[in-house]
């Protein structure tokens, strides 16, 4: 077999797996660097082609550096280390084999810097956008990464320190002055980051939006080059300041909720591919507490959007505090209780609103509509990935717990939350687990289902479970929900990000497809892989030349 191999504008062919310290060789030796963009492949060493170039060292990669708490570099895992440098694509070799009607680029983001200079960021979700690529066809794969360029980064980068409100982190202030002067701008939304750390996105029209929770933070971005090319600017008066993590796009439509924090309730907006303008389907007032619960995502059925109320809201004065709380920018309040409201998509009516058992979910899987005889609907299942009505979970995706693992069995159980809606005028609805918690280890986040089945009844969902003891969701499983059962993939000490089903064109089974993952080894190392959609064994491993950090959620953009 061919060896794989990288070649740099010296004219040096080196291993990729030392391919950093090479390039910091290289800085040393002829000071510039290489801009990371090596060949990673099969083909014979003479064909190689050297397309490096150089780079001043100011934008040279910012070398990861030891928490402010202190680390044992060898308990420190990949995952929840910086990323190398700032880009890097390569095609890679692949193990296995790649369906030819796969074609497309997978795209992943997430937080994957999480320091600047020598301060370290305290919780995962702080760190600085990373954009990652998997691009399929032919049977062969080109991946790449990039850092977005929001303005936080760059003012990160230029000033050597946090200059926007990140998820924990606030900038800090010289004095009294500038701190006031930090609280007007909170109004205003302007010191609020715009770090699209957390999803991507593929509109109707065919752009590609980059997203946090700041709506300033929609950032578009070119799939191939992973170039951030602008601010997605909303062109309505709807203001506001946040709005949900994950809206729900199709060819047709993104729909988001946008959460009222003055007078507690939620916007459900809708906006038309082609257009940057978000119009009113309605709105959800809240049936309980001093504020709206956090809503980092929702359902959507065929006819209606489910609007959660969760107990952990949304707190105004933990916005303003310098220095995060146990919650962050939340607080619980369970005597607030819990609610679900059911809106018309057409009229814009609410057509129930059901109190429900206290619940903490970050992400819904689906929804849908259940029937009687006569094709009336009688109830809404909505299904999310629930953790017990216990917060504890944000605390455990602090970077200093993430770091520290020695084998304790600490990561909070979750489950399958199924709440079913009643539509007949009843007050309450129920929520119990969909399946035994104990098939996917009670570990359950990070989830998708094939998107043809989106807003009606399905049968399976892909998420990351937990093979125990761990303290974060280490497997990938399958869940069927006819037969109560799930599959589960594992690599020992191996972190999988969200596994993400990519349908094959023609399929009529549910689950014909690939599940998509990218993994970071204990190692440091890291691969792509693929499952089977439908018997969940792996297909095709592929190794990158060095293991990237955590990621959140991820899109397709298939090829035209
Ligand atoms: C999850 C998840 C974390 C990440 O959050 C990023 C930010 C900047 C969130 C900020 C805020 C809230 C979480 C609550 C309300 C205020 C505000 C400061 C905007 O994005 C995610 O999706
Ligand atoms: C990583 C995670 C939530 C991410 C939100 O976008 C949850 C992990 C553990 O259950
Ligand atoms: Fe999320």
């Amino acid at each position: 077999m061919d060896s794989l191999w990288f070649s740099d504008i010296c004219g040096h062919h080196v291993s990729p797996f030392t391919m950093l310290d090479f390039d910091q060789s290289c800085h040393r030796k002829h000071g510039f660097s290489l801009e990371n963009k090596l060949v990673f492949g099969r083909k014979p060493y003479k064909q190689a082609l050297t397309i490096a170039r150089v780079v001043s060292p100011s934008q040279l990669a910012i070398v990861p550096s030891p928490d402010k708490e202190p680390v044992d570099p060898d308990q420190s895992h990949v995952a929840w280390t910086s990323v190398k440098q700032e880009r890097w694509e390569g095609e890679l070799v692949v193990q296995g084999e790649i369906p030819l009607w796969l074609k497309g680029t997978y795209l992943r983001n997430g937080p994957g810097l999480w320091h600047i200079e020598d301060y370290n960021f305290r919780h995962l979700f702080d760190g600085y956008a990373t954009l990652v690529k998997l691009h399929f066809e032919d049977g062969r794969l080109i991946a790449g990464h990039r850092q977005i360029e929001s303005e936080a980064y760059k003012a990160a980068k230029k000033n050597k320190k946090i200059c926007f409100r990140e998820f924990s982190e606030v900038p800090k202030h010289e004095n009294f002055m500038a701190y006031v002067g930090d609280l007007a701008k909170l109004f205003s939304g302007s010191s609020l980051t715009d770090n699209a750390n957390t999803g991507v996105v593929k509109l109707g029209d065919g752009r590609v939006v980059c997203l946090t929770e700041t709506q300033k933070g929609s950032l578009v971005i070119d799939p191939n080059s992973l170039e951030t090319l602008g601010r997605f600017e909303y062109s309505d008066s709807l203001g506001g300041l946040i709005h949900s993590a994950h809206p729900i796009v199709t060819d047709a439509e993104f729909l988001t909720l946008l959460p009222d924090l003055l007078k507690p309730g939620y916007l459900v907006v809708r906006m038309e591919p082609g257009t940057n303008e978000r119009k009113v389907i309605g709105r959800v007032n809240c049936s309980g507490g001093p504020a709206p619960g956090w809503v980092h995502s929702f359902p959507v059925t065929q006819h209606y959007v489910v609007v959660p109320e969760m107990p952990l809201r949304y707190c105004a004065q933990n916005l303003l505090r310098a220095e995060p709380t146990p919650l962050y920018k939340f607080e619980w309040h369970p005597q607030s209780k819990a609610f679900l409201h059911v809106m018309c998509k057409a009229s814009g009516k609410v057509v129930t609103s059901v109190e429900v058992p206290l619940f903490v979910t970050f992400h819904f899987i689906n929804a849908y509509e259940e029937e009687d005889e006569d094709g009336r609907v009688t109830s809404i299942i909505a299904d999310c990935c629930e953790h017990h009505a216990d917060t504890s979970i944000l605390d455990q995706l602090r970077l200093k717990n993430l770091r520290f693992f020695k084998g304790e069995d600490v990561l909070p159980d979750a489950r399958v939350g199924r709440f079913k809606i009643p539509l007949d005028g009843s007050r309450n609805g129920k929520l119990e687990a969909a399946l035994e918690a104990d098939e996917h280890g009670r570990g359950i986040d990070m989830c998708s289902i094939n998107p043809a089945y989106l807003g009606k009844k399905y049968r399976y969902a892909y998420a990351c479970g937990a093979q125990r003891p761990c303290h974060f969701p280490n497997t990938l499983t399958k869940l069927d929900f006819v037969e109560k059962k799930a599959k589960n993939w594992y690599d020992e000490g191996a972190v999988p990000s969200e596994p993400f089903f990519v349908a094959r064109p023609g399929a009529t089974e549910e689950d014909d497809g690939v599940v998509i993952s990218l993994i970071s080894e204990k190692n440091g190392g890291g691969y792509a892989l693929l499952l089977d959609g439908s018997t969940f064994k792996e297909i095709t491993r592929a190794k990158l030349p060095y293991g990237l950090p955590y990621g959140l959620h991820g899109c397709w953009v298939p090829k035209k």
